[in-house]
């Protein structure tokens, strides 16, 4: 599938759109660090999943209580964060953020079973926001989330420009074996109640990495849906993106005040 080659910046000139800068590779693999305990989080049958976009963006809020991104944010400042270069290697996108990353399968298996998650995204009014007609058809499940771990810490500032979310084949499970990555997922930590302006995740929907025939494109304009989905950080906010093939162009736009704090993971398919 053809990736587009092309796609507007905020200053009008042509850029082509990056991928994400997977991060420091000669870095020593980091320890997985003794997360807090989840206190606090609202009994299992709360989580709610909400459609922003059918089959493309979804949310969960209040997904962490308060006190509880409270906890994590104290907890993730001691964390040895470090800033990804200005300059990124050909072909990634710019990104300029404070960032951990870390393997830890058990903190993934606990924000899978420990929060509800899982039992949220099984529930029959939820597979049909999350999954389309087909994949329904063929069955689909989800496996649980990446243990690929990753820290974003964003002051004024900072930024992550626009960019496409590959999905990737990861081993996992038991006997582990291939699957694959299909949404990503973002947990905000802090919001404006904490003073955060600006760090938005804004979504490109005129622009997706299936092209759009002409005919589409018209289609989507007169049909007076926003082209652009911008997101607002929430405070313990969960949010899933599908990504891959069928990501939408998106960036993290520059925080004018305040710190953002964002815990990302990926959700796994069973097959
Ligand atoms: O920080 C954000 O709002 C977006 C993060 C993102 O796009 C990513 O992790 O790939
Ligand atoms: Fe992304």
């Amino acid at each position: 599938m053809p990736k587009p080659t092309s796609a507007s910046s905020k200053k009008g000139k042509k850029e082509v759109p990056q991928k994400p800068d997977p991060g420091p590779s000669n870095a020593a693999a980091p320890e997985p660090p003794r997360w807090p305990p989840f206190k606090g989080l609202p009994p299992l049958d709360h989580p709610q999943l909400e459609t922003v976009l059918s089959h493309q963006i979804l949310t969960i809020s209040r997904f962490f209580p308060s006190s509880l991104c409270n906890t994590y944010v104290q907890f993730l400042s001691n964390l040895p964060l470090t800033t990804t270069p200005s300059k990124p290697k050909r072909g990634e996108a710019v990104r300029v953020n404070d960032r951990f990353q870390v393997q830890d399968p058990t903190f993934a298996k606990r924000l899978w079973l420990d929060t509800g998650l899982k039992e949220t995204l099984e529930r029959e009014d939820s597979r049909e926001l999350l999954w389309k007609t087909d994949e329904l058809a063929a069955g689909v499940k989800a496996w649980g989330l990446n243990p690929n771990i990753r820290i974003y810490r964003y002051t004024k500032g900072q930024f992550f420009d626009k960019h496409f979310d590959d999905s990737n084949t990861i081993t996992v499970g038991s006997p582990p074996s291939p699957h694959r990555t299909i949404y990503t997922l973002l947990l905000y930590l802090t919001g404006p109640t904490d003073g955060v302006v600006g760090g938005e995740t804004a979504f490109y929907r005129n622009e997706p990495y299936i092209p759009l025939s002409k005919k589409e494109l018209k289609e989507l304009a007169a049909s007076g849906q926003p082209q652009t989905i911008s997101v607002q950080p929430e405070k313990g906010m969960a949010l899933l993106h599908r990504h891959g093939d069928e990501c939408l162009l998106h960036e993290g736009k520059e925080v004018l005040a305040g710190v953002k704090w964002i815990i990302r993971s990926d959700l796994v398919l069973e097959v």
